[in-house]
């Protein structure tokens, strides 16, 4: 599991880690472990000049020391200072450091066209302009020196992109774009959720000796090791119903394909057993699509309620099965709720809770409980949101996206965020096969939290393996579960 802590936490394990260090080694070390990267992408792309861009706080600092040891190995070297004060504001050890070693100065204030050009000659750019003391956006001067790196330098932001917000709540303004950001003993939120990733680039974690395994995560994603340890392996034991049986109301006559989807994800993600409860059209197509799910009501272990339901829909089989739907919301099994299921939710449920929104249907589920929120709202800023519905509702929240984000009811609990897929996901249906993995899940006893986020998981690596690079559909990520949990689960054995 990855982990990313607050700035509050980072701030406290460096004081820690402090507190056991001689003065100034830890913004050595940083120094170091950057210099090092610098050197290793100048010599990928042949490169000979460094630029570095130095705001006011020790992130400045960490640059400047690195800007010397670059000077020291012989590359140019130019350091661009961003603060209006000029060399008042700047780490002054650090830019001794830097001078020593024979690193041009360039104040950006006392000269913007020296700036400029030293800028635009960096085959590798460092951004030290602000790190996690910085707020978001750019001031104009940066954002003027920013726009002048060449297209193809190679800009490596020192622990945080400057102009993020560092714990990646506030929605990214004018930021500068890395292709690697190079961070220091732990990922920090940015790196990981939607507002900063983009940003953020390639992540690369320099150990500087601090110790973080005692300090809560703010944002946690799980990677292919995490599969094994979490998944539902069957023993000798089990039978289908110790396994877990999921109950799933879906499809409609409207979105009949939904349930097919859903359940085959369902069994091909290694259910105990599927009963399925729809109208007649879908009840046809499970029938002939699935013929492992049993049609009809009966003992469930968890419930999955929405792919494809039309909770409008009326006429005697459709009030029926969103009869069913309502007893499940009512009962005190696990749920996953999705879709048009979404609409459904009226209280809060004592049983785990995992609700599935897209950034349309978390805007719609939080304007029925509050003031209106909108989609581009809940896009902009999809943490914040996703925790308002999960305080809201007491459920867990999995907001779906390119990063997806699954967030508990409890407000000081982790984030969980997941980037697997890729972008040819994004197609009709892909979420209800989601729904259907998470439901198995669900079924066999895990957590919200933990289901939700492994059938992201899962989810995304599928969609990789069926699309290759190319076009993915819904179908084929529900059949290719199977061999993709199958060699998840092997890497264990490896
Ligand atoms: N702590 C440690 O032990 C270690 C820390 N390490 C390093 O320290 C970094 C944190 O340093 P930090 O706390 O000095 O904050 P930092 O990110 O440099 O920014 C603060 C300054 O930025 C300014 N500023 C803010 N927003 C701005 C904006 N949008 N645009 C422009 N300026 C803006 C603000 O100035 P003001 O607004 O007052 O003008 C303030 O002075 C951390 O990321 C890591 O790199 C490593 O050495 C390892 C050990
Ligand atoms: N740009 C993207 N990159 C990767 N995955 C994406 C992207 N956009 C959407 N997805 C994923 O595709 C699925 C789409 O789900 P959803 O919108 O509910 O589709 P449907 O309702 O048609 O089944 C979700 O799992 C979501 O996380």
């Amino acid at each position: 599991m990855i982990r990313a802590l607050s700035v509050t936490e980072v701030r406290a394990a460096e004081r820690a880690a402090m507190a056991q260090l001689p003065e100034g080694e830890l913004m050595q070390r940083a120094a170091e472990g950057l210099a090092a990267v610098a050197t290793a992408r100048l010599a990928e792309r042949d490169g000979r000049s460094v630029v570095a861009l130095v705001g006011a706080g020790d992130n400045g600092g960490d640059t400047l020391y690195a800007a010397g040891l670059l000077s020291d190995a012989g590359f140019a070297c130019a350091v661009v200072l961003l603060p209006d004060s000029g060399r008042a504001r700047v780490h002054p050890a650090g830019l001794r450091a830097a001078e020593l070693a024979g690193a041009a100065v360039v104040v950006a204030v006392d000269d913007p066209a020296g700036a400029v050009q030293a800028v635009a000659e960096g085959d590798v750019v460092l951004d030290g302009i602000v790190g996690i003391g910085g707020r978001p956006g750019l001031r104009p001067r940066a954002a003027e020196l920013v726009d002048a790196i060449a297209d193809d330098a190679w800009v490596i932001a020192v622990d945080v992109v400057s102009g993020l917000d560092p714990d990646g709540l506030d929605p990214d303004g004018d930021a500068v774009w890395a292709d690697e950001t190079v961070t220091f003993g732990v990922p920090k939120p940015a790196h990981l959720l939607p507002a900063g990733e983009g940003a953020t680039g390639r992540l690369t974690v320099v150990d500087i000796g601090i110790e973080t395994d005692e300090f809560p995560a703010a944002v946690e994603r799980l990677t292919h090791d995490d599969v094994a340890e979490l998944w539902p392996v069957p023993g000798p034991g089990d039978d289908k119903y110790s396994r877990g049986v999921l109950g799933v109301v879906a499809g409609g006559e409207t979105y009949a394909g939904a349930a097919v989807l859903a359940v085959t994800a369902a069994v091909e993600s290694g259910v105990g057993m599927v009963r399925y409860v729809g109208t007649p059209t879908p009840v046809g197509l499970v029938r002939h699509a699935v013929p492992e799910a049993v049609v009809g009501e009966g003992r469930v272990q968890a419930w999955l309620v929405g792919p494809g339901l039309d909770p409008q829909a009326t006429g005697a089989e459709a009030s029926a099965q969103l009869q069913v739907a309502r007893e499940a919301l009512a009962s005190d099994l696990p749920l996953v709720l999705d879709a048009g299921g979404l609409d459904l939710l009226t209280e809060t449920r004592e049983a785990p809770t995992l609700l599935t929104p897209h950034a349309g249907e978390l805007a719609r589920l939080l304007s029925r409980l509050g003031p209106t929120v909108t989609r581009a709202d809940v896009e902009r800023e999809p943490v914040r949101h996703a925790r308002r519905a999960a305080e809201q509702t007491g459920a867990t929240v999995l907001l779906k996206g390119s990063t997806t984000i699954v967030v508990g009811p409890d407000p000081g609990g982790p984030v969980r965020s997941q980037t697997d897929a890729p972008a040819w996901l994004a197609t009709a249906g892909a979420g209800d096969v989601l729904a259907g993995l998470a439901g198995t899940l669900l079924a066999a006893g895990l957590d919200p939290l933990d289901a939700g986020s492994l059938a992201t998981l899962v989810h995304g690596v599928a969609a990789d393996r069926v699309s290759g690079g190319g076009p993915v559909r819904a179908l084929a990520v529900a059949q290719a579960l199977r061999p993709t949990v199958r060699d998840l689960l092997r890497r264990a054995d490896a």
